[in-house]
Parts: C-alpha cells; structure tokens; sequence
C-alpha cells in the first residue's frame, strides 16, 4: 500500500473519532484527497430528527466543495465493521457527482481490512450532470 493511501486510511480513522451519533452510536469516518494534495476529513452527523443525518462521506465532500476544491483524487472510507465499510446509495450519488468514474475508493474497517475499488463501481450508472443537459435531446 503507497504511503499516500496509508495516510488517508489513518486520516479517515481520525475524522471517525469526530463522529457526531448519539442515536445509531455507528461511527464513520471519510478522508478525501483533492488533487492539490490536500486531504478534507469527514464524519457522520446525527439528528435528533434521525433522517437528518449526514454521512460521513458527503460531510468530506462538501467540505472541500464549499471550500472552492472540485478536484479530487481518492476517498477512504471506515467504520468498526465486519467487512469494509459500504458506501450508502446517497453518497454514491454525491461522490459520483464530483469525482471520476475510475477515481479509486478504499472502503476499510478497523481491523484493518482494505478493499480498493472505484467510483464507477460503486453506482454504474449514475445520474450525472450530462444527463440534465442531455434532458429533452433524446430521440
Ligand atoms: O457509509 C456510510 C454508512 C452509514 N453512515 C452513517 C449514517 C448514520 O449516521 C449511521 C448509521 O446509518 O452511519 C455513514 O456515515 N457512511
Ligand atoms: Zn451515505
């Protein structure tokens, strides 16, 4: 594993700390590189009106967003989960909006299970901003 993908499982590891759930107490965590280098961590957070909560990866993404960065690289993902940590479909949506379709995605756990894929895998499929400017050009 490249130190720079070592880095950004133990950065995810770190923002999971910051997790805000008092009501699933399921942390999770998010690290996004940006293309600068620069690493946008995530944690999910909760509401006491439940459906509010915000995933750890969109917390990342629209971070970095709302800073101005667009470009990104890879994402790592973690929570103390059997398996590697999956993505929800909200988040596939959100990550498929920003980032390309072959950007890696390193889904991990705690025990330190890795599992490397990418963004097109993720959500085949996804609706994507050419779709609306394809809107009503069809047939
Ligand atoms: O990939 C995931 C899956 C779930 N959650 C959050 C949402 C909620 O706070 C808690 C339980 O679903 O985990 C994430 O942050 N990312
Ligand atoms: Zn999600």
């Amino acid at each position: 594993m490249k130190m720079e993908i070592s880095n950004l499982i133990a950065q995810s590891k770190i923002a999971r700390e910051k997790a805000y759930v008092p009501y699933s107490k399921f942390k999770v965590g998010a690290a996004l590189l940006a293309e600068d280098g620069t690493i946008y961590q995530g944690c999910n957070i909760e509401n006491s009106s439940y459906g509010l909560a915000n995933c750890a990866e969109r917390t990342a993404i629209f971070k970095a967003v709302s800073e101005g960065v667009k470009k990104f690289s890879a994402i790592a993902v973690v929570a103390d989960t059997v398996g590697p940590c999956s993505p929800c479909g909200a988040c596939r949506q959100v990550i498929s909006e920003f980032c390309a379709p072959d950007m890696p995605v390193y889904l991990t756990n705690l025990k330190g299970d890795i599992q490397q894929t990418t963004v097109g895998d993720l959500l085949p499929g996804a609706f994507t901003p050419e779709d609306l400017n394809n809107a009503g050009k069809l047939q």
